[in-house]
Formats: structure tokens, C-alpha cells, sequence
């Protein structure tokens, strides 16, 4: 198995240019590709996720040209040719690894495109739950066969249009407490029935700061939703996407996580994100305030964050509810082997239908380099080892997060093994190189 070796990382400062927001790169391709009209999309992240929802882009007949930048090398900037809400293609094959923002979206808007699709992902996405989209866009007129297990994808799409009048619900309902990625699907897809449409969250909607994102960018193509409260959502009738002519996607706040705890882990100077500050548009910016409750010397600029370690140079436990940051909350755990005392992270269910079950995987592998871990089916609780078990072989499960978290140990004064680093690709392929920036 491919692995890196990190040696002890003794301080880090310096600033990270933070890539592309996957959440918002995802979500601005599709909101161009279903405008009229073209959209300059600025900063896009490039990894594996955006890499998924534009090769289906492409197979869906959209047409998006990569940029030049002022040395002839191809940029982060793209120019996507709408489809006004029809797709070329009304037969496409799509593989779509095990990007979620890829897979929910598409699923929401190509069952009400009127065409055969068939989606389908790397074997971890064929156990992630689908079931709650298929069952809101059924309501819709939709029809989608499973094509492996009930209620996951695999998917094969059916020809369906709903047009204006026709006999299909003028609401649906879906669940909300498996994931927010549902809610996000229909919302920015039910605009192509072109009917008023209320949207109904059954039970309590996890990932809310999510949908915040997705009404924002809906807002900057045009496209209103009225939010009744965080239950039910209205879609006007007689509404298109229209082009913001361009767009910029902010750094990725989910990322910044890990330079923002290595810098109050650090034992060195702060250390700076750019690319998301107070003024960004995602939930997960709020990462810091949960670092700062752990002590950390956290500063806000519009456009930055910094973290410095506590002024008496102790970070403390936290008991705390992170169902608005599950992504962000695993450093949140890794951040609990440099803190005193039991730190409990709650209301977390979700973690186990992502890349991995991430509950289980970060008990078993925190356990290795020395923790003592409680996990229940919502929660976890990590108390610090006296001093943190060197040369540890930390196990990534094909999980992105679980490599980027298990890198900070580095700043426990140990060395620690990261196995299959490049797990790290489907949304940060350099990060790796970026950690090593900022270690002095
Ligand atoms: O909508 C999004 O961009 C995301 C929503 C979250 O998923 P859940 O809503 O499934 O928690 C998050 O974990 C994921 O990485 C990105
Ligand atoms: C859960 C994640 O991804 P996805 O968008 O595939 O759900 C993640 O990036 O942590």
C-alpha cells in the first residue's frame, strides 16, 4: 500500500491559498449548465468530485472550455455554455465516483429532464444512501428504477417531463436526517417543472448551513426560493436560471480546517487561510468558533482566518453538538488529542453514510496512536493519551478526510504513517505538499 511517512512537525506558520470550495464548485457547474447563456465560473476547485460532475457535463452534451492563463497553462477558469434547462443528450451513461455533490444533484435534475440515464459510482457510493431523493422525486412524476439494492444507487433513469398542468404533485416530501444533499437536489432542480412547488422537510433536516449555500447560488442565477421555514420551501412557478454572467468560487472552508487547527495545535505563529473569512457563504467557516471554544486564537478578516494556539498554550476539551459542520467536525476529533480533559462531538449520524463510516473509522484509528474513544451511534468522545503512540500506521478507508485529519498528529512530536495519501484527491490532490509549506 502506498503511504507517506510524516516526521514530527516540531511548529508551522504561514499562509495556505485554500483550493476551490467543492460544495460551491459542484453546485455552480450544474446552475450554469441549466441557465441560458454562458457563465465564466472563476477558481474552480480542481479534484476528483469536480472532475465527476464535469465529465458529466460533458456527457450530457453541456459545453464548458477550460481557460488559458498568462503562461499558456490551463486555469481554474471555465466558461460553461448553458443548456436553458434541456440537456443535449437525452441518453447518458455517468459515472460519478463518490461524490455526493455530484450524484444527488444530477439524479434530482436529470429525472426531470426527459431523458435515459444511467448513474452510477465507485462501490462505496452504491452503499450511500439515495432512497429519500428517489422516493421526493417520485412524488414528482419521476421514474427511477434501482438498479442494485432498493434505495441506492445504482440508477436508471426514465423519460419523464413533468410539464405545467400535468398530473404530478405540486408538492413533495423528503426526508431530511440522512442528508442535506436531497434537500439540495430538489431545490435546485423542481425550478424545471416550471410549476409552483413546495418542497416539505419530514423530520428534522441535518447540514442546514448546506442548503444556505444552495439557496445563495440559486439566488445569484436568478432564481428565487421562498424559505417558509427550515420545513418548507416554495418554488415559484415562471422562474429560469439566468446567467450571473460570472462567478467566483470562495476557498474551500471544509479545508481550511486542517491548517486552521495545525496553527492552534502549532507550537509557532498563527497560521492564515485565504480564500474564506467572515463574509463566506459556508457553514463551515464556523469551524473556527468551535476551535475557539477549545482556547484557540482564532482572527476573522473577510476574506481570511487565522488560528494562533491559546494564550496559556493549552487547548481544552469541548462538549458540543457539530451537526452543522460534519465535515469540519473530524478535526474537530483530531484536535482532541492535543486538548485536556474528554471532548465529546454529538449529533454526527451522518458521519457513518459518508466516504466511510467515519464514527467507526476515527474510534479505530485515534485508538492507535494512543486516544481512549467512546462512540455511540450519533457520538463520539476522544480523552488525549498522556503522550501520543509513535510511528502509528493510520489505515484512510478511501476517505479524504481520515488522511488529512490523521496528518496532524505529526504535530504531537511523533512520527506517523498515512496510508493511501492520495485518497486526498477527491477534493484536495495537494495537500500534502500545502502542509509541508507551512512546516517550519
Ligand atoms: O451539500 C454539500 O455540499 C455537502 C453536504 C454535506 O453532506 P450531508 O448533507 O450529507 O451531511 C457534506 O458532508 C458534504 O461534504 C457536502
Ligand atoms: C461527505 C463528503 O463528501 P460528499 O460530497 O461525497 O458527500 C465530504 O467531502 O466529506
Amino acid at each position: 500500500m502506498e503511504h507517506i511517512d510524516l516526521a514530527p512537525i516540531a511548529k508551522v506558520a504561514g499562509t495556505v491559498a485554500l483550493p476551490g470550495s467543492k460544495s460551491i464548485s459542484n453546485r455552480t457547474l450544474l446552475l450554469a449548465a441549466l441557465c441560458a447563456g454562458q457563465t465564466t465560473v472563476r477558481g474552480l476547485l480542481a479534484s476528483d468530485d469536480t472532475q465527476r460532475m464535469l465529465e458529466a457535463l460533458d456527457a450530457l452534451g453541456v459545453k464548458v472550455e477550460q481557460l488559458l492563463d498568462e503562461n499558456g497553462a490551463d486555469s481554474r477558469d471555465f466558461i460553461v455554455h448553458g443548456c436553458a434547462g434541456n440537456f443535449p443528450n437525452k441518453n447518458a451513461d455517468l459515472f460519478l465516483g463518490n461524490a455526493g455533490t455530484a450524484f444527488r444533484p444530477l439524479t434530482a435534475a436529470l429525472a426531470l429532464s426527459n431523458g435515459s440515464y444511467h448513474l452510477h459510482g465507485v462501490a462505496r457510493m452504491h452503499e450511500r444512501p439515495i432512497g429519500d431523493l428517489v422516493d421526493a422525486l417520485r412524488q414528482a412524476g419521476s421514474q427511477i428504477d434501482y438498479l442494485g439494492n432498493e434505495g441506492f444507487p445504482p440508477l436508471q433513469i426514465k423519460p419523464s417531463l413533468i410539464k405545467p398542468g400535468a398530473a404530478a404533485a405540486d408538492r413533495v416530501q423528503v426526508k431530511g436526517n440522512v442528508s442535506s444533499q436531497f434537500l439540495t437536489g430538489l431545490l435546485m432542480s423542481l425550478p424545471l417543472t416550471n410549476r409552483d412547488m413546495t418542497v416539505e422537510v419530514v423530520g428534522e433536516l441535518i447540514s442546514k448551513p448546506y442548503i444556505e449555500i444552495t439557496l445563495n447560488l440559486m439566488a445569484k442565477f436568478g432564481l428565487k426560493v421562498e424559505k417558509k421555514s427550515w420545513n418548507e420551501f416554495f418554488i415559484p412557478a415562471g422562474q429560469v436560471y439566468q446567467s450571473p454572467g460570472e462567478i467566483f468560487v470562495e476557498g474551500d472552508a471544509s479545508s481550511a480546517s486542517y491548517f486552521l487547527a495545525a496553527g492552534a495545535i502549532g507550537g509557532g505563529d498563527a497560521v492564515r487561510v485565504t480564500g474564506v473569512g467572515s463574509e463566506s457563504i459556508q457553514g463551515d467557516k464556523r469551524f473556527a468558533e468551535t476551535l475557539e471554544q477549545m482556547g484557540a486564537q482564532i482572527t476573522w478578516g473577510p476574506n481570511w482566518i487565522e488560528a494562533a494556539p491559546p494564550a496559556d498554550g493549552q487547548l481544552k476539551a469541548i462538549d458540543v453538538d457539530l451537526n452543522h459542520i460534519p465535515d469540519a467536525a473530524m478535526t474537530i476529533a483530531i484536535a482532541a488529542l492535543f486538548a485536556k480533559g474528554k471532548t465529546t462531538i454529538r449529533n454526527i449520524e451522518s458521519w457513518r453514510v459518508k466516504e466511510t463510516d467515519r464514527l467507526s473509522a476515527m474510534a479505530t484509528e485515534l485508538r492507535k496512536v494512543g486516544a481512549t474513544v467512546e462512540e455511540g451511534q450519533d457520538w463520539i468522545s476522544v480523552i488525549a493519551p498522556e503522550s501520543l503512540t509513535p510511528n502509528a500506521e493510520i489505515d484512510t478507508y478511501d476517505d479524504h478526510r481520515m488522511a488529512m485529519c490523521f496528518s496532524l498528529v505529526a504535530l504531537g512530536g511523533v512520527p506517523v504513517r498515512i496510508n493511501d495519501p492520495k485518497c486526498t484527491a477527491k477534493t484536495f490532490p495537494t495537500y500534502f505538499e500545502e502542509l509541508a509549506r507551512i512546516t517550519l
